[in-house]
């Protein structure tokens, strides 16, 4: 069955999610990053960017927080996009870990293997493969050109995170020698990690990664700027992604639940995919056990569940607009 949605019922769902949610006291901010732990626990925002480039955003949408995890997206699109998605499978994987974004013990259990670029691993090795190897200012440049294209704007690092989080990252410094060791380091371990740091310190909106997850739930043409981002072919290989492992030990629940791919990071950001239809992000800094922000995911459980965006479902949400003008 076909259910036909127009903006002004996306609009008023993300206005009710709002309302709803917006007394959630549940979780706590990330502490094991400095930075993380201060930043206002109150922030709540929601956003969603529709197939004609409408922007719907209610709450704290412009305020820039930590996109963290949530980075772990775009950079695996990009190394698919520039090697391609057998090679990304071949070098990394796409197995869920259904273990901690961290940890140290998925490797050893999945016989060497970074298992997914959506945990910390894969995202590391992740980073070790993005294009032009060797060369950390072209790598950035390719990583944060890739981010900008998909969210239709710029982005940039927040500088106290990023010293924040490389004064505490040795957990993950363990991660990338691990890795190194099983030979599945492409370029330099330290420089691996140090571009995989900085891209989880970049700064975006809520209205950034509601415009990038658009972007591949639109196939890869952003639908603000017309840019055609990545190969079209690639929607279907990150949402599958994000789907079996964005919410770490988690992602059973959130799927069983929404049936909505979504990634989330310690930020507080929750960027969701709806193949075909919108993006979807929702922004609050306290987060449960597993690092997933309490509120966000709230927020965006009744906004999937309120209209109908589950991709297992019988019934296939459709924009009517966007039906109108292809016909
Ligand atoms: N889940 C997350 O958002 C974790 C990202 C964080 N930078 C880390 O590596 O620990």
């Amino acid at each position: 069955m076909i259910q036909k949605i127009d903006n002004a019922t996306v609009r008023e769902a993300v206005q009710q999610a709002y309302e709803r949610c917006k007394n959630e006291t549940g979780g706590k901010n990330a502490d094991y990053i400095p930075y993380l732990a201060n930043v206002p626990s109150t922030l709540f925002g929601i956003a969603a960017c529709l197939p004609d480039g409408e922007v719907i955003a209610v709450g704290d949408t412009d305020y820039k927080f930590g996109i963290e995890s949530v980075s772990k997206v775009p950079t695996a699109i990009l190394a698919m996009n520039q090697y391609s998605a057998q090679e990304v499978l071949t070098k990394i994987g796409a197995d869920a870990t259904g273990l901690p974004f961290n940890s140290i013990m998925a490797i050893l259990l999945e016989n060497d293997h970074p298992s997914t670029p959506l945990v910390n691993a894969g995202a590391i090795s992740a980073c070790s493969m993005v294009q032009p190897v060797g060369d950390s200012d072209g790598k950035w440049k390719a990583i944060t050109g890739f981010i900008e294209g998909l969210a239709g704007s710029q982005v940039e690092v927040i500088d106290e995170l990023y010293k924040s989080e490389t004064a505490t990252n040795f957990n993950n410094k363990s991660i990338a020698w691990l890795l190194k060791n099983y030979n599945r380091i492409y370029d330099d371990p330290d420089m691996a990690l140090d571009i995989y740091t900085r891209q989880c310190s970049i700064g975006v909106t809520a209205k950034q990664l509601a415009t990038m997850a658009a972007t591949i739930a639109n196939g890869g043409k952003n639908p603000v700027t017309k840019q055609q981002v990545f190969k079209p072919e690639l929607s279907p290989k990150i949402a599958s992604m994000m789907a079996t492992v964005g919410f770490y030990e988690h992602t059973g629940d959130w799927l069983f639940t929404t049936g909505l791919p979504a990634k989330t990071g310690v930020g507080g950001g929750i960027m969701g995919v709806v193949p075909g239809v919108m993006g979807v992000a929702a922004f609050a800094p306290p987060l449960d056990e597993a690092g997933n922000s309490v509120k966000a995911q709230k927020a965006l459980a009744y906004i999937a569940g309120h209209l109908n965006l589950n991709i297992f479902g019988t019934t296939r949400c459709v924009m009517a607009e966007k039906e109108a003008a292809q016909a």
